[in-house]
């Protein structure tokens, strides 16, 4: 039996994964992950990283980021409490999708996950107070290869559900795609 229901975006790669719930009297219990299951989504590497964040406030903005290859990294985001807007930002070069994004809502209760294949950006906003997620990685954390497009940058045209209440210096520096952006090579 299937674990997981796989729903494409509409982007290629970028994938909804819903968790089922095997539930009794007691609650339930679902898959996070699961390595062979999720190969057939595009999750073909190992896992090197899991982080977890909170954000206390509705409407806090993180994002959008990504890491520089060849530091690129999958990201299958999980929701654990509250309601969030996710969103996955095709940076890829020469994908008949570059610069389109897609969002969904993932949350404690609707037992999606949101995976972002390498070459993406991502970013989030909270829908409600005190969201917790938890990120598993296929690449280690690498300073150096941050990278980050505003996230209210017209060009993206990504449209944020709430007023923007809260967003980071870090984020808030972010530029703008430019025109002579044309992608994430990841080849190089
Ligand atoms: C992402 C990251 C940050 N850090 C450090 C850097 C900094 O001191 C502190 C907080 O980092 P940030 O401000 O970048 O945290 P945050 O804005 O929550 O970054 C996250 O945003 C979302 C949208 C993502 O997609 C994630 O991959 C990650 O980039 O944690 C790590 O030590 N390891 C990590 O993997």
């Amino acid at each position: 039996m299937s674990r997981f229901t796989v729903t494409e975006t509409g982007i290629q790669d970028l994938r909804v994964i819903e968790r089922r719930r095997l539930g009794d009297e007691r609650g339930f219990l679902s898959r996070l992950f699961c390595a062979e299951e999720l190969a057939s989504a595009g999750w073909d590497q190992p896992v090197v990283q899991i982080n977890h964040t909170w954000t206390q406030a509705r409407g806090t903005v993180r994002g959008m980021h990504f890491q520089h290859p060849p530091h690129a990294e999958m990201k299958l985001v999980t929701c654990l409490r509250g309601r969030v807007w996710d969103v996955g930002l095709d940076l890829r070069a020469g994908s008949p999708t570059f610069l389109h994004w897609r969002a969904v809502e993932l949350s404690a209760d609707n037992g999606r996950a949101l995976l972002i294949p390498q070459g993406f950006a991502h970013g989030f906003q909270t829908l409600t107070d005190d969201c917790e997620l938890l990120y598993l990685h296929s690449a280690p954390y690498a300073a150096q290869a941050e990278g980050g497009l505003s996230a209210t940058d017209p060009t993206l045209g990504i449209e944020w559900p709430l007023p923007i209440a809260l967003q980071s210096a870090r984020d808030l520096r972010h530029p703008a795609v430019t025109e002579e952006f044309t992608g994430l090579d990841l080849h190089s």
